[in-house]
């Protein structure tokens, strides 16, 4: 059995190992390794029945050496500090793997939205912004959606927050709608990234997209939009899953169709279909197809299941899917894997676009956002793999290693060591 799974004992783990394959000089990994800031806060909140009920919320801003501290807010039930200090951290790198001018960070309340009212969700929402108000801002630190928040929720921040500066402030959240600022092309922009990243992926073996047999668990912002991509550039989407399992389809889903059912509320282990199977959340990792791309949330990928994987390729949607003691294996079995600091960039890399549009107070079409998301990328991957080859590493230990060293390199200019 794997031992206790620990996300932030996770991410170290796997710098460490960077940094010892990389060379990198072992002072900078203390000042590396934790975040700036932790904060926690306490959140009351009147609910529907009359009662108060008192939510635990986090912000953690890992670094911001590179730039604002950016990155998204998580509510989930499950939500601790050690994984949103992880979640931070996978930001830092992420953004410096991409070579955008952010840092990391990252927020959640450990709620499960789906028992709240839309009253209740709002007012928590903003409960949240008020305490974290005065370390965000739109030069300071950044928000963004995660797991279970969305456009609706980043209006009520930037709602409040605005309301508390007296003037409206687009540019402290991304990934807001388009009425208040949002970007063309940033809700389906981390879809999009994972798309691109497996197009790099398969190239580099002399493949291509069309008719390549893809699994995905989670069909929320990532997994959905993954799904509806793959399938509009002629992939075959065999199997997705939600929190209630996955369906199987061997010709291949309709993903629009799948998408369009779970958008209007609908579950997947009630979707029925002619050549459909259901299939559990652990099944769905190691069914029959080419490429797996898990789309919903930590460790998921444990030894066990890398041990049972049919998959030739991983593209990490979700961040973290992976526990670092499976990695070996599947670099044993061959099995080759886009690490989730490059394979889900492609949200933050359209946030940061969407930042730059606040500022410039200008919109830009969405054909050049997703052009100017790809060329990013199409560069990110290029280095990833020549450092994989220079370092006869992993792609993961190729792009941690670029991010720790531009990371560093930073700290060094700024004299952290006079
Ligand atoms: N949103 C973004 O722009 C980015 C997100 N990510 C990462 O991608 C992952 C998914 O985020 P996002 O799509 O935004 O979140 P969403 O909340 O939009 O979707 C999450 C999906 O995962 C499903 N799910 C929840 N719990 C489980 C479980 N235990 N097993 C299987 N599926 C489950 C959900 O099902 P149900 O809806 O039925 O609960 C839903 O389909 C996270 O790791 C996130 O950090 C990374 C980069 C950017
Ligand atoms: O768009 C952003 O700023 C961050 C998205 C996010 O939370 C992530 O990449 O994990």
């Amino acid at each position: 059995m794997s031992r206790q799974y620990d996300p932030y004992e996770n991410v170290v783990a796997v710098m460490e190992e960077a940094m010892n394959i990389g060379g990198i000089d072992k002072r900078m990994f203390e000042i590396i390794k934790n975040p700036q800031r932790e904060t926690k806060v306490y959140l009351p909140v009147e609910m529907d029945d009359g009662s108060v009920k008192v939510f635990e919320g986090y912000r953690v801003q890992h670094s911001n050496i590179r730039g604002p501290f950016k990155g998204g807010i998580r509510y989930h039930k499950d939500v601790s500090l050690n994984e949103v200090k992880a979640l931070a951290t996978w930001m830092s790198l992420k953004c410096a793997v991409a070579n955008i001018p952010f840092g990391g960070a990252k927020g959640g309340i450990k709620v499960d939205p789906a028992t709240l009212s839309r009253r209740e969700l709002c007012a928590l929402t903003r409960r949240y912004t008020y305490a974290i108000e005065p370390i965000i801002g739109a030069d300071t630190d950044i928000p963004a959606p995660d797991v279970n928040t969305n456009a609706q929720i980043m209006t009520w921040v930037l709602d409040t927050y605005s309301q508390l500066k007296g003037k409206p402030c687009p540019g402290v959240v991304t990934g807001k709608p388009l009425e208040l600022g949002g970007s063309k092309g940033r809700p389906s922009a981390t879809g999009r990234g994972v798309v691109i990243s497996t197009k790099l992926l398969l190239a580099e073996d002399g493949k291509a997209l069309e008719g390549t047999k893809v699994a995905i668990q989670g069909c929320g912002n990532v997994g959905g939009n993954t799904a509806r991509i793959f399938g509009h550039r002629g992939a075959v989407v065999v199997a997705i899953s939600d929190v209630s399992g996955g369906i199987y389809k061997e010709t291949g889903l309709d993903a629009d169709k799948v998408t369009a059912y779970v958008e209007a509320g609908g579950l997947l282990a009630d979707y029925r279909e002619d050549g459909v199977t259901h299939i559990s959340n652990t099944d769905i990792l190691t069914c029959d197809c080419d490429v797996l791309v898990p789309a919903a949330l930590e460790n998921q990928i444990t030894k066990e299941v890398a041990e049972k994987l049919k998959c030739s390729y991983i593209v990490e949607g979700a961040n973290g899917p992976t526990a670092a003691d499976a990695d070996p294996i599947l670099a044993e079995r061959g099995i080759k894997l886009v690490p989730d600091i490059f394979a889900n960039s492609g949200g933050v890399i359209v946030s940061y676009f969407e930042w730059v549009q606040n500022i410039q107070e200008m919109t830009w079409e969405k054909p050049q956002v997703n052009e100017m998301l790809e060329t990013i990328m199409t560069k990110a991957f290029g280095e990833i793999v020549e450092e994989s080859k220079k370092s006869h590493c992993t792609l993961r230990m190729a792009a941690y290693i670029i991010a720790l060293k531009r990371l560093i390199h930073t700290e060094e200019i700024k004299g952290i060591f006079p």
